[in-house]
């Protein structure tokens, strides 16, 4: 059974810990003299406030992953920031990540943690893991050694694992062990803000579970914000208080958790909630036809228009902006004829 979680509105402050405005993100490629140009982040704008958990949500190759590691500053050519601004505010003070490099570099581990995808893989396969948090966050903590072993042994007994692991190699451990692991050394500074790409993808059903307490165990007693990625809707369900949905590198839709999976106001958001497993429903999924479209040539107007069920002539022409809608926000000509899954 889809059991989604109650937001917390009431512990949630007004002012935003990120700001990302107008977003553009390409991979600009050349070759043999032809250029080559995939929008995979598109013109997003979106805000996180402190102590909010930010699930994003869409198909594979949507832009997932380029739309978080452009709000890290972990991009490398050929993806490039063309447009818009990403802005942090730490303890009040503002971080603009493309404008001040260097103080973007200062922040990372104290400020802000990234966990990339398969990032359990990461780990020094030759070094016991002990090297991994002491090449991580030793520099930003501003303790002895003494005492940096001390706070790393308490941190893993905090979230379940023996200080031991720290005199273990990679691969004596399990694959949930080693996901611990990593929330592990991305927490251990107790970063004001989290961000995630499939944290949990590559692990097992019952260690997925504990894996997503853990994250949200953490994010409870740091009051950190957290941005996730994950194309699985059952993980947004049960840890995001607001979700936001991507399609072709557009975001169409974004709300609160309930409301979304409750009352979806985009038909391709109406579609991945209709497609999730039901207990005891019988009744056959329709997959939704057609593929995704390819970024580096999307269709006009509305990307979704060449698959929509709901599609009319001014979809295929012009693009619907991401206007407010209900409790959330939504992109489309069609909005509030949609159905609830
Ligand atoms: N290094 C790269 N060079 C060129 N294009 C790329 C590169 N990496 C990703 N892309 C393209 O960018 C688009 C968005 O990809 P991205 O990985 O961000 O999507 P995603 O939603 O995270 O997918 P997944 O869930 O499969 O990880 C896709 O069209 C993909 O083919």
């Amino acid at each position: 059974m889809l059991a989604v979680v109650e937001t917390k509105p009431a512990s949630v402050e007004a002012k935003p810990v990120l700001r990302v405005e107008g977003l553009k993100a390409y991979y600009q490629m050349n070759y043999f003299g032809v250029r080559r140009e995939v929008r995979a982040v598109d013109d997003i704008s979106l805000t996180i406030k402190r102590n909010e958990i930010y699930g994003i949500a869409g198909e594979s190759s949507s832009g997932k992953s380029s739309l978080i590691k452009t709000i890290a500053g972990a991009i490398t050519p050929p993806l490039r920031v063309v447009e818009g601004s990403v802005k942090f505010d730490f303890g009040g003070k503002e971080l603009d990540v493309y404008a001040e490099r260097p103080a973007m570099k200062a922040a990372r581990w104290k400020h802000l943690s990234y966990v990339m995808q398969g990032s359990m893989n990461v780990l020094n396969p030759v070094r016991k893991v002990k090297h991994a948090f002491h090449d991580f966050a030793f520099k930003h903590m501003g303790l002895s050694e003494q005492d940096f072993r001390a706070r790393v042994e308490s941190h893993l007994q905090r979230i379940g694992l023996d200080p031991r692991v720290l005199e273990a190699y990679p691969h004596q451990l399990s694959g949930g062990m080693r996901q611990r692991l990593t929330i592990g050394l991305a927490t251990v500074c107790e970063p004001e803000f989290i961000i995630a790409d499939e944290p949990t993808t590559a692990l097992d059903v019952l260690v997925q579970q504990d894996v997503l307490a853990l994250i949200k165990e953490v994010q409870q007693r740091l009051g950190s914000s957290i941005i996730f990625v994950t194309h699985d809707m059952t993980v947004h369900a049960a840890i995001a208080d607001r979700i936001g949905i991507v399609y072709a590198g557009r975001l169409v839709e974004e709300g609160p958790t309930i409301d979304v999976f409750e009352r979806p106001q985009h038909p391709y958001t109406a579609h991945l909630i209709a497609s999730l497993p039901r207990i005891g429903d019988t009744k056959k999924r329709i997959a939704l036809p057609g593929k995704p479209p390819n970024l580096a040539d999307p269709p006009s107007g509305c990307r979704f228009h060449p698959r929509c069920p709901l599609a009319i002539d001014k979809c295929t022409r012009e693009n619907p902006p991401l206007v407010p809608r209900q409790t959330g926000r939504v992109a489309c000509w069609r909005a509030g004829e949609v159905e609830a899954a």
